[in-house]
């Protein structure tokens, strides 16, 4: 089975490769046509249903899976959301969300500001590219769940619905 993610970052490409081990994967820097920073689960799902497209759109006898990360208010409070979506060659979309957990205020203030959270993290954590690593999500668990295998269990969400729906 060919599956293009569409990302370079490796936190991403290694959720896809732990999911479907047997898979040949390769990955394609796609826009997610939505903001740099989704502010909304509808935003942040619409950024990995459109990087799954054009990676489907890009192979023939493949699949294409997206992953985004984004942000949205509960009650007012600001949470990490993230969302992936799987486009099987002949167009049928699936999508799942991953975990999400709140984040601090003064991040709040940051991202309305109009800053990125990849961004925001570095300098918050004093680390280099979190987001490529153990994301804002393991910061703020104290490493007890990554970036990475947050995007694995929502792989594994997709993966699964596809089956079922084979
Ligand atoms: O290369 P891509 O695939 O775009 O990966 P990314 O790290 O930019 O991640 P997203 O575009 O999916 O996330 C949208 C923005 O939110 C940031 N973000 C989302 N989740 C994050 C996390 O857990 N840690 C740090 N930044 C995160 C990310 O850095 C972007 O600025
Ligand atoms: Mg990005």
């Amino acid at each position: 089975m060919k599956i293009i993610v569409g990302s370079k970052n490796p936190t991403k490409i290694k959720a896809v490769q732990e999911v479907f081990a047997n898979g040949v994967i390769s990955s394609l820097d796609v826009e997610s046509h939505v903001a740099a920073q989704p502010f909304s689960d509808e935003e942040t799902r619409k950024g990995a249903i459109n990087r799954a497209i054009q990676c489907a759109e890009s192979i023939r006898n493949g699949m294409g899976i997206g992953l985004e990360g984004g942000v949205m208010y509960v009650d007012n409070r600001l949470f990490l959301c993230n969302w992936g979506a799987l486009v099987t060659q002949n167009g049928t979309i699936y999508t799942a969300s991953g975990a999400r957990i709140l984040l601090p205020e003064e991040i709040n203030q940051q991202l309305k500001s109009g800053m990125e959270l990849g961004d925001v993290m570095d300098s918050y954590s004093k680390k280099h590219d979190v987001r490529k690593k153990e994301g804002a999500i393991g910061i703020f668990t104290n490493d007890l769940v990554s970036r990475q295998e947050m995007f694995t269990h929502v792989v594994r969400l997709l993966r699964g619905q596809w089956e079922y729906g084979k």
